[in-house]
């Protein structure tokens, strides 16, 4: 169900500007290795998302995919290791002749026979992960620190030689000893590779723990650092943005967040919070209006709602409620919003059927329905609106109704009676058709 068929009034105003000289939550100067203004986004839709709980993806629906996220704007799509199924290989492939402006990459274990398959497929580049806590060592793959480095090493060497970008990635990276963190970035930096990667693989880290080993990071490799975080514990936004402060170059997102578990950073809510930053980058970068058919595509191949909390897109992210709120949006939007919805090719609404409403609300909707009350006329209305929704929800139907009776009761005082006291005993309701009730 849409926003336009609820009881909601469009704003149509938005000439008001924002009082705040300057961007307060622009870069912070202090950050002087910020990536904040400087970012750049690794989809991994069909590769994490692939491993969200509902997801299958026919050949056809990833090229769809790909063909959005590329036209979004993405730097990078990530795909599914081609070792995982013949299939997989073949839609790597696939993908890779298209000829998208996004860099393709495939994500495999640091293992030569998942690097030998991966360079045949035509990706412009192998992102490669071995975990290196203590968990993973001992009950994932069971290899040491010392295995891990001589893999890495050959992995690597050999991708390289085939002239695409190589990445290597620390799973379980908060998790993992910071000295082997350390060491194995170290050897990899040395012998050259186009980004590291760190992992929030079970979602446990938090913006300072993030900060703090981005920075670390920064001082023992000489390359791009590149984030993935899960949103177990609600932080990937944040932890996301705090990487990019703390020097970060590379997010790795999914639209609508999805992937294992609950996911990772959701491309829709990193944007809502990049652009708060960065405007100009982020308006000039991605194409932020298709933001909302993007996450459509993929809720349907997912068979998922999109939240009604989603940061942007969901059918209440721009709709005020509240009497106080609705008076200032009407006067200059920046009161109650940092997003302005046209950004994303979305409209701001007044939701005033209802008993939080207040007469500034009410009086919109009479001069949106071109009659004319004076203030102490719309808040005799206000009233009336408020005891009808003191008894059930309303919609705009039974809004307008009672304003136009109203009216109609000022305007031909011989033929409608004026308001008496009974006018003020709550409505009979109950004619009002059932279709007409909405709930949010
Ligand atoms: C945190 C992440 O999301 S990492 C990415 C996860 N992605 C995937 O798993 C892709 C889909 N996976 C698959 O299709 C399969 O798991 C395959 C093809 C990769 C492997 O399948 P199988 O050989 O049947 O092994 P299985 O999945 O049971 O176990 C994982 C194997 O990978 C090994 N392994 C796990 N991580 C790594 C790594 N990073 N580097 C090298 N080997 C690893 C394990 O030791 C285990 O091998 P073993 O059984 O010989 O000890
Ligand atoms: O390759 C990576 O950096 C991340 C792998 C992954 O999905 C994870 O650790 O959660
Ligand atoms: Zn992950």
């Amino acid at each position: 169900m849409t926003a336009e068929n609820k009881a909601f009034q469009k704003v149509t105003e938005s000439t008001a500007t924002n009082p705040i000289q300057g961007n307060p939550y622009g870069p912070n100067p202090s950050d002087f290795l910020s990536n904040v203004a400087n970012f750049q986004l690794i989809d991994s839709t069909l590769r994490e998302g692939e491993q969200f709980a509902n997801s299958y993806f026919s050949t056809e629906k990833k090229i769809e995919i790909a063909k959005a996220l590329d036209d979004f704007g993405v730097d990078y799509i990530e795909l599914t290791s081609p070792v995982a199924s013949e299939q997989s290989r073949k839609d790597c492939e696939a993908i890779c002749k298209l000829g998208l402006k996004a860099k393709i990459l495939t994500h495999i274990r640091c293992h030569m026979d998942d690097a030998k398959v991966a360079v045949e497929t035509g990706v412009d580049g192998v992102d490669v992960v071995i975990g290196t806590s203590k968990f993973l060592r001992q009950y994932s793959h069971g290899k040491d620190m010392n295995y891990i480095a001589k893999s890495a090493i050959e992995v690597i060497e050999f991708v390289k030689s085939k002239g695409i970008e190589i990445r290597f990635s620390s799973e379980d990276s908060f998790r993992s000893d910071l000295v082997d963190l350390l060491n194995i970035y170290k050897t990899v930096s040395k012998i050259g590779v186009n980004r590291i990667g760190i992992a929030d693989t079970v979602g446990c880290a938090n913006p300072r723990q993030v900060y703090e080993l981005v920075r670390t990071l920064k001082s023992v490799v000489n390359c791009d650092i590149e984030c993935h975080f899960h949103n177990d514990t609600g932080c990937a936004i944040a932890n996301a943005y705090t990487a990019l402060e703390a020097g970060a170059k590379l997010i790795d997102v999914c639209v609508l967040g999805i992937g294992e578990r609950n996911g990772i950073v959701p491309i829709g809510g990193l944007m809502a919070r990049m652009i708060v930053a960065d405007p100009d980058y982020v308006k000039s970068k991605y194409k932020l209006p298709k933001l909302r058919d993007l996450e459509n595509l993929v809720a349907d191949a997912v068979e998922v709602n999109i939240p009604f909390n989603n940061p942007i897109t969901g059918f209440c992210a721009f709709t005020h409620k509240a009497g106080i709120h609705a008076k200032a949006i009407l006067a200059n939007p920046s009161t109650y919003e940092i997003l302005d919805p046209h950004d994303f090719g979305m409209k701001r609404y007044i939701h005033f059927a209802n008993r939080l409403t207040g007469w500034n609300a009410i009086k919109s909707r009479v001069d949106q329905l071109n009659l004319s009350l004076t203030d102490a006329e719309v808040k005799i209305v206000t009233t009336k609106i408020k005891k009808m929704g003191d008894i059930r929800p309303l919609n705009i139907d039974d809004v307008d109704s009672i304003i136009k009776e109203y009216h109609g009761e000022i305007n031909t005082p011989t033929l409608v009676p004026k308001m008496t006291k009974s006018d003020e005993e709550p409505l009979d309701l109950s004619d009002e058709p059932a279709a007409k009730k909405v709930k949010l």
